[in-house]
């Protein structure tokens, strides 16, 4: 409405209550006042994002028709929709984030969705990406949903969702015919502009397909223009990436700390990405890692030679003048693109050819690659060049953008308008001297336009061109043909003016899209080279070593840091090795609170993680052999959303592990069972130890119950370290360092006292400690499992471990007898026979 956005209605209470702004009114309704609430179109960006961050969608109605042409109001339309998950708005969105929308579809039965085929769709519309993959089950479907964190999430009306899920804020339900395979199918292949999708390897695809389908629907209909960014649908398989479950991607804190903030975070020490599309590519390869050696070699290859050269490259100034080309070049064909974002694509483009000419001499096949893909597109470069004044301003509303000098007839329209004053003096001198009239001269006013006046005297004597205009007391007023032309064009040459620019405009977008696929491939292959680029540098900065990735099966790390503590700590880090090998493929950790345990544990997944997206890694030297998924089980937490204890969190976990580890998986266990009683939790962690070394999957298992280190000497793949501390006059000195072996003593009760426990409760636990192991010892020299026996606080190196009463079994004659025989010596007679007589044996 003028200069306003307006919200009427309820959208004006609900929009006031949003904002922040007045509600007023504007006339009436039935005899009602109708709410109303503006907000001025310059701040409307602003207004955007806070609308967009509480979760709603908005409608942009603008004004169509020219205000004061024709009768009544003037016209307005729906011209965008502008939804959490289709942003493009460079104000509206966070530069390092990807911002999803995606669509989900099961295919099964709904009864069991477990066993359900889920089609998942996820596209970034402000970078085109479109992708389709398909998982089996809702735990591997929830694993797919925290990896990609939608915006927004298209769910048919009837799909049931996980709990945590529902509760989206951007969680949109559409009517489940929007979900049929077929119409999908063709709208893809419209939008694709083939015959079959067949090309994109998803001729297989179902479930996923049709989740795709009533996704472009979706765009199509808010975004109102056609989307000719969207030129494939890439296929994520399940088995290229190395997986991480939810849990997982959590608890090791990749771009998202446990509290929820983005300091301490594996990302924010790996990102110093000169471009924020090189940052979301990074964030999105840490996402998924691969699994195919042959990518990853690619990329180590690249980044070592990047390194090797980067003081002499100086790359960064070069890429940083690049800026967010992926995001540019969708606004651009969404045609809501500003002229800041063609000035911008305009200094990316004119600043290639030194970078192309900076990589040209490098030899690494993937850096080849990449430079091969970079088109500076010289003729477009220059027309924009040509096109864009210096520093346009940000919208082409008021004109302003287009240079002089590009277009003969805008600049004719602006010269009408800048220099009318000289042209009607120029008119003036000439129509004086051609008539001879001394009291000739060209004027204006607002009614009657542009005249030449004639005194009285001499009106008479006006040339038989002149049209009498005006007649007033003491002259006469005419108009010429010549003149009349001037007017014309002088008195609409603003928006004339305008008009053309904005024309102008849109040509010069139709240009550009025109160059859509070239200029999109050069900004993925930028983006590409910003995060090797990036690799490198993060490598020499922080002394980092490219690990050798190998078809062999093991982990051996040498020196291995936590990348993230590492930066934190003020002591200096103490790095650790780590040796697993078909032989030795469980570690039990043992040490005091806050020995350094997880640290060590967490540097490992990340360590591998790294490696898997082609990353160098804080180590002197690290072989990794092939991983298939990471898990972990770390740290406690209540998750009272979906109505679960600490302890049920735990064991969701662990059932999740057991479930779906491999012998190619790492599996990090922290203090697994202390969410429940000594005896339940010791006895689960024992158990759960047992299933993870007979699947064989390298464990490290981190625990207080140092009974478990005695499944050593049951089990040969299983071996003890532990991180040592010391006592000196009363102070506590942590080591960090594993060592081999299970650990002495705990020294939680130090740990207390470092932590700031007042030293009367101290004073007591040290009694009740000694009352507690008096009991044990006692209990251990009667060698029956003792029920007081609460919390082995403390174990001294010569105690017997307590395990051995408790999994004790007590004998009975059953077993005796079952130990006698050998059941391949039986006849089966013999064999019923003892069936029979072991039966009495039982019921006696
Ligand atoms: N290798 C190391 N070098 C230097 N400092 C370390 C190292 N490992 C751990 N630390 C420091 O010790 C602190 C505690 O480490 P961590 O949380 O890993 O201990 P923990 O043994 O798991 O403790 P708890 O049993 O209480 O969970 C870390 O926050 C860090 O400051």
């Amino acid at each position: 409405m003028g200069d306003f956005y307006e919200l009427f209605f309820e959208d004006a209470k609900e929009g006031a209550r949003l904002l922040d702004i007045t509600l007023t009114q504007r006339g009436s309704s039935d005899g009602n006042p109708i709410p109303m609430a503006g907000i001025p179109y310059h701040s409307a960006d602003g207004y955007l994002a806070r609308l967009v961050k509480a979760g709603q969608s908005v409608a942009i109605c603008e004004q169509v028709g020219q205000a004061g042409e024709g009768k009544g109001p003037v016209e307005r339309k729906v011209v965008r929709i502008i939804t959490p998950g289709t942003l493009t708005d460079e104000a509206l969105m966070d530069e390092r984030r990807d911002n999803l929308l995606v669509a989900i579809y099961p295919q099964g039965d709904a009864s069991k969705p477990e066993e359900a085929l889920w089609g998942v769709a996820n596209l970034d519309l402000a970078s085109g990406r479109f992708v389709v993959a398909e998982v089996v089950g809702q735990t591997q479907l929830e694993t797919t949903l925290a990896r990609l964190a939608p915006s927004e999430l298209l769910v048919g009306e009837l799909t049931q969702l996980p709990a945590e899920w529902e509760n989206l804020k951007g969680l949109r339900r559409i009517p489940p015919w929007q979900f049929d395979k077929q119409t999908a199918v063709r709208k893809l292949c419209q939008q694709f502009a083939v015959q079959d999708l067949r090309g994109f390897g998803c001729d297989e695809l179902n479930p996923a397909i049709a989740a795709a389908g009533a996704l472009l629907d979706y765009v199509q209909e808010t975004q109102k223009s056609a989307l000719p960014h969207l030129r494939s649908l890439l296929v994520e398989n399940e088995d290229e990436a190395l997986l991480l479950d939810a849990a997982s991607r959590r608890n090791l804190e990749l771009d998202t700390n446990l509290s929820g903030g983005q300091t301490h975070t594996l990302m924010e020490v790996l990102d110093a990405t000169a471009t924020p599309m090189g940052s979301r590519l990074l964030r999105r390869w840490l996402h998924r890692p691969l699994r195919n050696l042959a990518v990853l070699q690619k990329r180590q290859t690249a980044l070592q030679e990047l390194q090797a050269n980067l003081f002499e490259l100086e790359l960064d100034s070069n890429l940083k003048s690049v800026g967010d080309l992926e995001r540019i070049l969708s606004r651009i064909a969404l045609r809501s693109a500003r002229p800041r974002d063609l000035a911008k694509l305009k200094d990316a483009l004119l600043g290639l050819p030194e970078l192309k000419q900076k990589i040209s001499p490098l030899k690494a096949p993937l850096l080849k690659t990449i430079n091969q893909q970079l088109a500076p597109l010289p003729e477009l470069a220059d027309q924009l060049a040509r096109a864009l004044i210096e520093n346009p301003p940000v919208v082409i509303r008021d004109g302003g953008v287009i240079a002089s000098g590009y277009d003969v007839e805008l600049d004719e329209l602006r010269d009408l308008r800048e220099n009318a004053g000289g042209f009607l003096l120029k008119l003036e001198e000439q129509e004086k001297e051609r008539t001879g009239l001394s009291t000739l001269k060209v004027g204006y006013n607002r009614v009657h336009g542009y005249f030449i006046e004639i005194s009285r005297a001499q009106s008479d004597k006006a040339p038989v061109e002149y049209q009498r205009r005006q007649t007033l007391k003491n002259a006469e007023r005419f108009i010429t043909p010549e003149l009349k032309v001037f007017e014309d064009k002088a008195l609409s040459s603003q928006s004339r003016a305008l008009s053309r620019e904005k024309q102008l405009y849109e040509e010069l977008l139709d240009v550009l899209n025109e160059n859509l696929a070239s200029l999109q491939q050069t900004a993925m292959a930028l983006a590409e080279l910003d995060v090797l680029h990036n690799l490198a540098e993060r490598a020499e900065t922080l002394c980092w070593c490219v690990p050798e990735l190998s078809t062999q099966e093991g982990i051996a790390i040498t020196a291995g840091r936590h990348p993230v503590v590492e930066q934190v700590v003020t002591d200096p880090f103490v790095a650790n090795d780590l040796n697993f090998d078909p032989a030795t493929r469980m570690l039990v950790i043992t040490g005091p609170n806050m020995g350094g345990k997880s640290t060590f544990m967490r540097q490992v997944a990340l360590i591998v993680l790294l490696a898997y997206i082609g990353s160098a890694v804080p180590a002197d030297a690290a072989q990794i052999g092939p991983i298939d998924r990471i898990f972990t089980r770390i740290g406690a937490s209540d998750d009272l959303a979906s109505g679960r204890s600490t302890f049920m969190v735990e064991m969701t976990e662990t059932a999740n592990i057991l479930h779906n580890a491999t012998s190619q998986s790492l599996v990090l266990m922290d203090e697994v069972g202390r969410g429940t009683s000594t005896f339940d939790g010791l006895s689960l962690a024992w158990a759960s130890a047992e299933e993870l070394a007979a699947l064989g999957a390298w464990t490290l298992f981190a625990t207080h119950y140092f009974e478990l280190t005695s499944l050593a000497d049951d089990l040969p793949q299983v071996a003890n370290v532990h991180l040592s501390a010391s006592e000196q006059d009363d102070y506590l000195v942590f080591m960090h360092k594993v060592e081999a072996g299970p650990a002495s003593q705990s020294y939680g009760l130090q740990v207390a006292r470092l932590a700031g426990v007042p030293n009367n409760v101290i004073a007591r636990a040290q009694q009740k400690l000694k009352d507690l192991e008096a009991l044990e010892t006692q209990a251990a020299s009667q060698q029956v499992p003792s029920q007081q026996v609460k919390e082995p606080i403390t174990r001294q190196a010569n105690l017997p471990p307590l395990q051995a009463d408790m999994f004790a079994v007590e004998s009975h004659p059953l077993l005796d007898e079952l130990r006698k025989i050998t059941p391949d010596d039986l006849t089966p007679k013999q064999a019923l026979d003892l069936l029979y007589s072991f039966k009495k044996l039982v019921d006696d």
